[in-house]
């Protein structure tokens, strides 16, 4: 009884596996890579990757497009060959996706191992500035060289235990770092920031910070505080930075962003009484804060960095490009407004 019992729960059990589409198999294969140590330095000996030199990713331009390669691992040992200690450099790649097919990705960042040129005239391509790559490269690599960069950097400044001193150690899937000594586990960190677009019913209100590339208005933004929820980080937010009420907000979207270090900006839009005209800007943080009309941000929409400058050396206002969640927040409410009308 109990053998039949077993092969129709394995029948089952197989059945089910052949149902699952290929993202959820994708899903639980990569789950597994981060759990079991053994298989994950199994799959570095199959699997691609990224590279990157004190944070910054490896392009190769063809054309007017850039590139961002995957190097299979007889490549990389190929490479690590000029390097001391090649092997050791290998297990310092972090895990950071995989093809429908299992074939595992992994980000390494050379910076330790070789000189910047010397990869760069073997591999003919260029390390570039994150901030460059995210808006010259094909829109679906963008996020992966995003997320990838942002668990490099925390691998690389969380080598010591906070509590002991102690070195601490990473698993091979470079999901999570152990400190030996006072057995506590460090979790890659996530900051919460919200970034929220306030409407007057009419009118948005866009903000610069001195930082800012002359011109370049984007939506009121800020870190989540310990122990508040979204709702309360947007409300304190928008009193802070600009002394108004929202009265009401909802949620539109979410995205990683790998600056400062690893922030999960959730994107709202938030009305504001259309009696509450007057703003009360922080100058702390802002250098100019103000409201939009639907004409104006459809202008500022076409503008380009470049093409906002004036004869007199001032700038139009031009907003984030479309990798930014800002971006969306404003088309958003354009369509809103529009379908207002
Ligand atoms: N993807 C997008 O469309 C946009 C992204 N952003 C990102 O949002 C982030 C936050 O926006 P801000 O207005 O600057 O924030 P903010 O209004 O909270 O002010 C920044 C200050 O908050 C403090 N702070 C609190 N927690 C922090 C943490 N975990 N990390 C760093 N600083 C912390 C620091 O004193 C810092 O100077 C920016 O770093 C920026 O990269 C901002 C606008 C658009
Ligand atoms: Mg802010």
């Amino acid at each position: 009884m109990a053998a039949v019992y077993q092969a129709l729960h394995r029948r089952a059990s197989s059945l089910l596996c052949r149902l699952h589409s290929t993202y959820v198999r994708k899903m639980r294969y990569l789950n597994k890579l981060k759990e079991d140590d053994s298989l994950c330095r199994q799959a570095q000996t199959s699997g691609t990757f990224y590279l990157f030199h004190n944070l910054s990713p490896f392009l190769q331009k063809a054309g007017k497009k850039y590139l961002v390669p995957q190097l299979s691992a007889a490549e990389m040992r190929r490479i690590l060959e000029k390097s001391p200690e090649a092997e050791q450099w290998m297990e310092e790649s972090v895990l950071v996706g995989c093809s429908d097919e299992h074939i595992p990705h992994f980000a390494l960042d050379l910076a330790g191992a070789l000189e910047k040129s010397v990869i760069e005239s073997e591999l003919q391509g260029s390390f570039t500035d994150l901030r460059k790559a995210l808006f010259v490269v094909d829109g679906k690599d963008s996020p992966l060289l995003a997320s990838a960069q942002s668990l490099l950097r925390w691998h690389d400044s969380h080598q010591y235990c906070s509590k002991t001193g102690q070195p601490t150690q990473k698993n091979p899937a470079g999901s999570k770092r152990v400190c030996q000594a006072s057995g506590i586990t460090y979790y890659p960190q996530v900051s919460p920031v919200v970034i929220t677009l306030v409407s007057n019913g009419s009118r948005c209100l866009l903000a610069r910070q001195p930082s800012f590339p002359p011109g370049m208005f984007t939506a009121l933004s800020g870190f989540c505080d310990l122990g508040e929820t979204v709702e309360e980080a947007v409300r304190r937010e928008v009193a802070e930075e600009v002394g108004l009420e929202v009265e009401s907000l909802r949620y539109s979207a979410s995205q990683h962003w790998p600056f400062p270090s690893g922030s999960l900006m959730l994107g709202c839009h938030a009305l504001v009484g259309a009696q509450q005209a007057e703003i009360s800007m922080d100058s702390l943080e802002l250098e100019e804060a103000r409201w939009f009309g639907l004409e104006e941000i459809v202008e500022g929409l076409k503008r380009e960095p470049r093409s906002s400058k004036q004869d007199d050396g001032s700038s139009l206002p031009w907003f984030p490009p479309k990798q930014a969640i800002a971006h969306q927040l404003i088309r958003e409410w354009v369509r809103q407004q529009s379908a207002q009308a």
